[in-house]
C-alpha cells in the first residue's frame, strides 16, 4: 500500500519577507530566528547592496541552508534569482518548514511579494505569509524625509518591529509610532530593543493581506513591466518616480533613491588604533551621509576577526570569532551612502593597513 502523500508535505511553504531600510536590525532579527529554539528548519534567502559580500558573513553560523542573491536589482535580476531558489527549495520541501528572504534596506518589499503571486509555480508550491519590517526608531523620521523606500517598507508591512527603542526617548518613540500608525493603520506594532520579540508574533502570522495591498497598489498583480522598481545598480532608466502614478491611493511605489552608492574597501591586517581611529573620525565628519557600514577586519597579532558596524554615527564593533584555517586574513570594509568619495575613502583606509 502506498504511502498517503500527508497533509504537511503538500502544504505550501510559509514564506516572511523581511525587509527595513539599511541598519534597522534585520539581520539581527534573522541571527534570533536561526538560533532560537523553535523546533522548526528554515531555509534563508539573503539578498544584499554592496560589492562585497558582508551580510552572509553576519548570519550566525547555523545548520540551515543561507542563500546569497548579491547585488542587482530586485526587478530585474533578483526577481529571476528569487523564483530559482524557491523553485528549488520548495522541490525539496519536506527538508524545511519555512522560508526567510532578508531583502536589503534598499528594495521596496513589493516586487518581493509579487513573486509569490506571479510566478506559476512558485505560487503553487509557496504562502506568502507576513511581511515583517524592522524600523529604527532613531532614523526613521529622517529616512521617511529622503528615502522613498523607507516609506514603502512601512506601508507594505505586515507587521512592524518598533526597533532600537533604547536610543530615543519616550516621547520620539510615541512621536514615531504615531507616524508609523499614519502610514500604516494595520499592521501590528512590536516595540523592539536588539528586535527581540516573541517569534510566534512574527512567523506563521498568515498576515499577508492581499486586499489591502491591492488597495494600496491595484497593480500589485498586473505584470512586471510597469511596476517595478530598480535599484542602484540597475542598468534601467531612472526616473525618480517611475512606475504608474495612480492617482487613487497616496502609495506609489516603484521610488528610489539612485543617490545612494557603496563604496568596498579591501586590504590586511590592520592597525587596530589607527583604523578604529579613523572610522571614528570618517562617521563623526560624513555621518549623515553615512548611511551604513559594515566590516570584517582583521587587526595585526589578532587570532580573531573584529566586526565593526555603523549606521551614521553610532559605531559598534567587537571581536568575535577567529579566523579559521585557511581563510584568507582579509579586511573587508564596505560603506553605503551618498555623495561617498570614494577616493578619499580608499586612501584613509590604506593609511591604516598595518606595517
Ligand atoms: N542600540 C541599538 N542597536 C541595535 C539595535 N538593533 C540592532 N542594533 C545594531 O544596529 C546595527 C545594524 O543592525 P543589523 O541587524 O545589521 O541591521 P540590518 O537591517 O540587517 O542592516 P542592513 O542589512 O545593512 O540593511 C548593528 O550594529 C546592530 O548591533 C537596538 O535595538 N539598539
Amino acid at each position: 500500500m502506498s504511502a498517503p502523500v500527508s497533509e504537511k508535505s503538500a502544504a505550501p511553504i510559509p514564506v516572511t519577507v523581511l525587509t527595513g531600510y539599511l541598519g534597522a536590525g534585520k539581520t539581527t532579527l534573522l541571527n534570533r530566528i536561526l538560533t532560537e529554539d523553535h523546533g522548526k528548519r528554515y531555509a534563508v534567502i539573503v539578498n544584499e547592496f554592496g560589492e562585497i559580500g558582508i551580510d552572509n558573513d553576519l548570519i550566525v553560523d547555523t545548520d540551515e541552508e543561507v542563500y546569497e542573491m548579491n547585488n542587482g536589482c530586485i526587478c530585474c535580476t533578483v526577481r529571476g534569482d528569487l523564483i530559482r531558489v524557491v523553485e528549488n527549495l520548495a522541490k525539496r520541501r519536506g527538508a524545511f518548514d519555512a522560508i526567510l528572504v532578508e531583502t536589503t534596506g534598499l528594495a521596496d518589499p513589493a516586487p518581493v511579494a509579487q513573486t509569490f503571486f506571479m510566478d506559476e509555480e512558485v505560487r503553487k508550491m509557496s504562502r506568502l505569509d507576513a511581511v515583517v519590517t524592522v524600523v529604527d526608531a532613531k532614523h526613521l523620521m529622517d529616512r521617511l524625509a529622503d528615502a522613498p523606500e523607507a516609506e514603502d517598507q512601512v506601508a507594505f508591512a505586515d507587521v512592524i518591529l518598533l526597533n532600537k527603542t533604547d536610543l530615543v526617548s519616550a516621547e520620539e518613540l510615541a512621536e514615531v509610532e504615531a507616524t508609523l500608525r499614519q502610514l500604516n493603520p494595520y499592521a501590528r506594532i512590536h516595540r523592539t530593543q536588539r528586535s527581540q520579540v516573541p517569534l510566534d508574533a512574527i512567523l506563521d502570522k498568515g498576515a499577508f493581506d492581499l486586499d489591502r495591498i491591492l488597495s494600496l497598489d491595484p497593480h500589485f498583480l498586473d505584470g512586471e513591466e510597469d511596476d517595478h522598481v530598480c535599484g542602484p545598480d540597475c542598468d534601467h532608466d531612472h526616473h525618480h518616480h517611475h512606475g504608474h502614478d495612480h492617482d487613487h491611493g497616496h502609495h506609489h511605489h516603484g521610488r528610489h533613491d539612485t543617490e545612494v552608492t557603496s563604496v568596498s574597501l579591501r586590504g590586511g591586517d590592520l592597525d587596530p588604533d589607527k583604523i578604529l581611529r579613523w572610522i571614528g573620525d570618517i562617521t563623526q565628519a560624513l555621518g549623515p551621509n553615512i548611511l551604513r557600514l559594515k566590516g570584517i577586519l582583521a587587526f595585526k597579532d589578532e587570532p580573531k576577526r573584529y566586526v565593526v558596524q555603523g549606521v551614521h554615527m553610532i559605531v559598534e564593533g567587537d571581536l568575535q570569532r577567529e579566523w579559521r584555517d585557511g581563510e584568507a586574513r582579509e579586511s573587508r570594509l564596505v560603506f553605503i551612502g551618498r555623495q561617498l568619495d570614494r577616493r578619499k575613502l580608499e586612501d584613509g583606509f590604506k593609511a591604516c593597513l598595518a606595517a
